[in-house]
């Protein structure tokens, strides 16, 4: 990592430490070297001269190189950042810092760390610098440390801070507001010299807070408000939050397939609809309705208001919103949307939601999560900040709670961690901030723009395959159980069974078991690359496409068809035969085997060797098995298999059972695929006249 240095300020700390303005820039800098959780680990290097890292030359003899571990990747960068201008993090222990100031190496003890939480949106390190005066260094979020900067300075010596507080805090919050519109994440630090009163007192509550063992969080907590206080601001940091490549594509297809994105983010509210724009979340077309309020009544009103200006009605509970949001997406490609509003239809721009932590708390808390939840349904866009980890969980739990939809939640960080569990499905990135997130992940991935492969390529096949397995399973089941049943009725329901035990068991085990698996592995209805060229196709899921309970009865009735079939086409052709009962049995058997691999290779989309073995094998193996176990004198039906088939009835049998039971399903299939053809039959179609035109 190179950094670029600030001319004006390096001067700055060129001067003599007397001057008001370089001791701000010092402590400024010591915060960034000091206030963080970063460890350096020092790296000799050979001593081959200019050598390029995110590291920086840390000893005046020989140049070794240090290498700077941290969980964030903001810490990281600060740390650099300020080794770049001199001040040099070199080492950490619980007990002191080294940082070499200016190539002088100066020792901090620390006396004690608060860590960075959630709550307080910073934090804090007490340390006793060698001139023996002590120092608290924060930096944090500005909405949490402006609170905490003392508008008049009781530092004496600090005569310019006292004269120009008002001031500096004005220019630094229109500087952080400059930078958070770049899309930059911003952080304030601050500090203050305590005296030995304020220490004592702090550190009397801290050893006790470090050292309890109930309640422990929130004693720490409040030794570390003890000191946080009245500070003095020193400066601002800016530092850019790169977007992943593919993150832009990736959130435009998603939508295309009729996927809602919500970003929920820790940020402030600037940053987060910067980094919105240029992830194309957000459009300049679109309408934006702000919800920031500080008061419960405040947060009713403005949700409120909003309703009213854009005719948006209550949302019924246990509703699929995406099935609403179609009615309501009427152009999506333009980008504009049609709003039935008492009658008319009132058109307007698109609307994004952006709603912040603190609404949130009161929305979240009270009656009003209805009414959010109405807004958010409505909008096209639903972009969160300044959220707490808790608070994303809750945001997801609210979609889960008021609608059948199901949820994904994708994060990096450990503040994402709860809202990955609250989810039906959560993904963990893992990259530089930790491996909290892929820990409790159900899917981990290396960068946000896999997220579309997942869903539109393995979340697609996934669906289609899990959907027809389902029934395929329910129905190859069912066929042979129906067919032992039809029997039964001609056996004075005496419940002999015509067929050996062997056989019985070997059906579901042996004979058709691999194919069902090797399909459940295999199959595809379209190609990858199709599948990311057309992301609408996703929809098929939402629209249930695969298994639903007409399917469920149409496959049902099939297989009561197919059974009677099975069951009667040998049952009438021997009916004037004097055919023993283990040859019929036989029959049935292998008839059954070969009608259900056949009425699977009619469903399988896309052969390959694997379900051609499979499928057929199973068949072969079915024979090879009846073979062995006609073989054997102390069985039953020994012999039979060898008598059968020297007879054309019994080839001729197989051939008609398995014509006459598909006959229906084929028309019906053939029918609907000419007259009635779905998304994917077409794009199927597209595909291979794409590759015959090809070939
Ligand atoms: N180590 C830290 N020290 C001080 N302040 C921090 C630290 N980490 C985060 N903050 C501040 O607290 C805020 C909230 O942090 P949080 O980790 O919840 O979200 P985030 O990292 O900003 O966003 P995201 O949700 O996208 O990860 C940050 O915006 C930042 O201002
Ligand atoms: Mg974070």
């Amino acid at each position: 990592m190179k950094v670029k240095v600030d001319v004006e300020l390096v001067h700055l700390l060129g001067k003599s430490l007397s001057n008001c303005e370089r001791k701000a820039a010092h402590e400024y800098f010591l915060a960034l070297a000091a206030c963080n959780t970063v460890v350096p680990t020092v790296m000799e290097m050979p001593s081959s001269r200019n050598v390029e890292s995110n590291a920086a030359d840390a000893s005046h003899e020989d140049l070794r190189l240090i290498d700077y571990q941290g969980e964030s990747p903001d810490e990281q960068a600060l740390v650099t950042a300020a080794a770049a201008y001199g001040y040099t993090l070199i080492e950490r222990t619980s007990g002191y810092i080294v940082i070499d100031i200016l190539g002088e190496r100066q020792r901090l003890d620390v006396l004690g760390l608060h860590e960075f939480d959630s709550v307080r949106k910073r934090m804090s390190v007490v340390v006793r610098c060698p001139d023996n005066t002590v120092k608290v260094l924060v930096k944090g979020a500005d909405s949490s440390i402006l609170g905490i900067i003392a508008r008049t300075s009781s530092d004496s010596q600090a005569a310019f801070i006292e004269g120009h507080t008002n001031d500096v805090v004005r220019a630094t919050e229109s500087h952080l507001h400059e930078y958070s519109s770049q899309g930059l994440r911003t952080l304030v630090v601050a500090a203050k010299n305590i005296n030995a009163e304020e220490l004592e007192q702090w550190q009397h509550y801290y050893d006790e807070a470090s050292t309890s063992l109930t309640e422990r969080a929130g004693m720490l907590r409040g030794a570390a408000s003890l000191i946080e206080c009245n500070l003095n601001l020193l400066g601002a940091t800016g530092i850019e939050d790169k977007l992943q490549d593919g993150v832009p594509d990736a959130i435009e297809s998603l939508r295309q397939a009729g996927i809602k994105v919500w970003v929920l983010t820790g940020d402030k509210q600037e940053t987060a609809i910067s980094i919105g724009l240029s992830c194309k979340l957000l459009n300049s077309s679109m309408q934006h309705i702000i919800i920031k309020g500080t008061s419960k009544e405040a947060c009713q009103n403005l949700l409120a208001e909003a309703k009213a200006t854009y005719g948006i009605s209550r949302n019924d509970r246990q509703i699929n919103f995406s099935k609403r949001q179609k009615s309501v997406d009427t152009d999506e490609g333009e980008g504009i949307q049609g709003r039935r509003v008492s009658g008319t239809t009132e058109m307007h721009s698109p609307l994004a939601l952006i709603i912040d932590g603190t609404s949130l708390v009161y929305i979240l808390e009270s009656d009003l999560e209805q009414e959010l939840f109405d807004l958010a349904t409505s909008c096209k866009v639903v972009l969160c900040c300044r959220v707490a980890p808790l608070q994303k969980a809750g945001i997801v739990d609210l979609i889960k709670s008021r609608t059948n939809d199901m949820t994904l939640a994708i994060g990096d960080g450990a503040n994402d961690v709860s809202m990955i569990q609250m989810a039906d499905v959560g993904v963990g990135i893992s990259g530089q901030e930790g491996r909290q997130a892929v820990m409790a992940s159900d899917f981990a991935m290396g960068q946000f723009k896999f997220l579309k492969r997942l869903l539109l390529v393995h979340g697609h096949w996934n669906y289609q395959r899990v959907g027809y397995l389902v029934l395929y399973n329910f129905y190859r089941n069912a066929v042979f159980v129906l067919m032992l049943f039809w029997y039964i009725l001609y056996t004075a329901y005496s419940t002999t069974s015509s067929l050996t035990d062997w056989s019985s068991v070997f059906y579901s085990v042996i004979y058709t078991s691999l194919p069902t698996i090797v399909v459940g592995v295999l199959d595809k209805d379209l190609d990858q690359k199709t599948l990311l060229r057309h992301p609408k196709l996703y929809g098929a899921g939402h629209r249930q496409e695969n298994y639903n309970s007409k399917l469920f009865w149409l496959t049902m009735t099939d297989t009561l068809w197919q059974s009677l079939v099975l069951f009667y086409g040998p049952f009438f052709s021997y009916k004037r035969s004097t055919i023993d009962i283990w040859s019929l049995g036989s029959l049935w058997t292998i008839g059954v085997v070969v009608l259900v691999n056949v009425h699977l290779a009619m469903d399988i989309q896309c052969w390959t060797s694997f379900t051609h073995a499979a499928t057929w094998g199973s068949i072969a193996v079915t024979y090879a098995c009846l073979v062995i176990l006609d073989s054997i004198p102390a069985l039953p039906n020994y012999w039979t298999m060898f008598r059968l088939a020297m007879s054309v009835s019994y080839w001729l049998n197989i051939l008609l059972i398995t014509c006459l039971a598909l006959l229906p399903r084929f028309v019906v299939k053939a029918m609907n695929q000419r007259f009635w053809p779905s998304d994917i039959q077409i794009v199927r179609e597209a595909e291979i006249l794409k590759k015959e035109s090809d070939n």
